[in-house]
C-alpha cells in the first residue's frame, strides 16, 4: 500500500495546529496509489486528503504543482483544492518530507471503465485544458520524447530480462520516434497521468481529476495520447476503437482538434506508451521482493508498445468521426 510515512497523533496535531480546521475526527492511509503516501482526514470542518510527498516529487517543483490545482480550483475546474494555512502557505513539512493538505474530492474512479465512460473522461480532459489557459507557471516535461533515450541506457538488461530481445526492438522504437516526433502542435499545461485511477464519477458522469504531480506544458495532444493508451485498451491486450472515437468525440466536443493534432496521434500515442513502459521497467527492478507497493506491470505497455508498432492506423480509426 502506498503509505510509505507514517504519522503519530502528536505530528498530526502538530500540522493541524497551523490551520482552522477544527480538531481531527478520524485520520487513516489510503492504499491506492504507488507514487506519494495519502492520508484520508475528517476534521471538525470537513475532509481532506493529507499527501506525503516521496521519491519522485521534488521539492523545489510543488509549489508548481499546488498552485496548477489552486488555479483549476479558482476556474471551477473540479479538482481538489490545496488548503492554505493561517499563515497562508500551502506546504507543509510532516517527519521532514514535504506535504499539503487539500480538499478531499467527491466520486469514485472506475476499473475498468465503458465507451461513456471514455467519452466522459474525454469532456474532463479538453475541460482541463482549457481550465488550464492563462496558467503562466510552467514546467518542462521531463518524461518526455527527449528523455526517453536516456533512461532506456540504463534499463536494456531489465528488457532482456523481461523478454529476449526485447531491447533491440525499444532501440529501433525510441529512434523511429526522434525521427518523427511532431513539433509545433498546440501546446498548453498537460496532466501527463491522465489514467482511470486518476479520474472520479459520480455514475458515469465525470465529477474531477485528481494527482497533478507530472503535470507540465507539452503538447495537448500529447495527453489525449496518454490517455487513449490508459482508457482504451482491453484486458485481453485489443485496442477499443468505439472508446477511442468515443473519447476523442467527448473532447472534441470541447476543444476541436487541428488536422496536425490529429495526424500526431499514432505518433504521440506510440511515445506515450514509450514513456510509460520506461518508467514502469524503472520501478519494476528498483522495487525491492515484499515491498508494500506493487510496482505496474512493463509488459501491459511492452504490449500496447506492439500495437502501435504494428498497427498505427486503429488510433486513426478511433479519430475518424
Ligand atoms: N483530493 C482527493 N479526494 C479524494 N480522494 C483522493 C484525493 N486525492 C487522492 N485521493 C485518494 O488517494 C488515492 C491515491 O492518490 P494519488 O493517485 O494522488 O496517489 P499517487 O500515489 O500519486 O498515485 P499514482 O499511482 O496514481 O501516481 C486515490 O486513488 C484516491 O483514492
Ligand atoms: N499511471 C502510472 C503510474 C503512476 O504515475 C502508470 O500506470 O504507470
Amino acid at each position: 500500500m502506498a503509505v510509505y510515512t507514517d504519522i503519530t497523533d502528536q505530528e498530526l496535531q502538530d500540522l493541524l495546529s497551523g490551520f482552522d480546521l477544527g480538531a481531527p475526527l478520524a485520520f487513516k492511509g489510503i492504499a491506492e496509489g504507488v507514487e506519494n503516501s495519502n492520508f484520508l482526514l475528517e476534521t471538525e470542518k470537513g475532509r481532506y486528503i493529507l499527501t506525503v510527498y516521496e521519491k519522485r516529487v521534488r521539492r523545489e517543483e510543488l509549489p508548481f504543482f499546488l498552485d496548477l490545482m489552486m488555479w483549476l480550483a479558482d476556474h471551477h475546474y473540479p479538482s481538489a483544492a490545496p488548503i492554505r494555512d493561517r499563515r497562508g502557505d500551502i506546504l507543509q513539512t510532516v517527519r521532514g518530507k514535504p506535504a499539503a493538505l487539500v480538499a478531499f474530492l467527491p466520486g469514485l474512479s472506475v476499473r475498468r471503465p465503458n465507451a461513456q465512460h471514455c467519452r466522459e473522461a474525454g469532456e474532463g480532459l479538453a475541460r482541463l485544458h482549457l481550465a488550464s489557459e492563462g496558467f503562466t507557471g510552467t514546467r518542462a516535461n521531463d518524461l518526455g520524447q527527449g528523455a526517453w533515450a536516456p533512461l532506456f541506457a540504463g534499463l536494456k538488461d531489465a528488457a532482456e530480462g523481461l523478454k529476449p530481445g526485447l531491447a533491440a526492438t525499444i532501440d529501433a522504437d525510441l529512434a523511429l520516434l526522434a525521427a518523427k516526433w511532431p513539433k509545433g502542435l498546440p501546446s498548453g499545461i498537460v496532466h501527463a497521468d491522465y489514467f482511470p485511477d486518476n479520474v472520479f464519477f459520480q455514475g458515469e458522469k465525470f465529477a474531477g481529476t485528481i494527482d497533478f504531480y507530472f503535470a507540465c506544458v507539452d503538447a495537448l495532444a500529447y495527453d489525449i495520447a496518454v490517455a487513449l493508451n490508459a482508457w482504451c485498451f482491453e484486458p485481453d491486450g485489443s485496442f477499443n476503437i468505439t472508446s477511442a472515437r468515443q473519447m476523442l468525440a467527448g473532447y472534441e466536443s470541447y476543444r476541436p482538434l487541428s488536422d496536425a493534432e490529429r495526424a500526431a496521434l499514432p505518433v504521440l500515442a506510440h511515445g506515450a506508451a514509450m514513456r510509460f513502459f520506461l518508467t514502469r521497467l524503472a520501478d519494476w527492478g528498483a522495487t525491492p521482493a515484499g515491498a508494500l507497493v506493487r510496482p505496474k506491470d512493463p509488459l501491459e505497455y511492452e504490449r500496447k508498445l506492439a500495437v502501435h508498432r504494428e498497427a498505427p492506423d486503429l488510433v486513426l480509426m478511433g479519430a475518424r468521426a
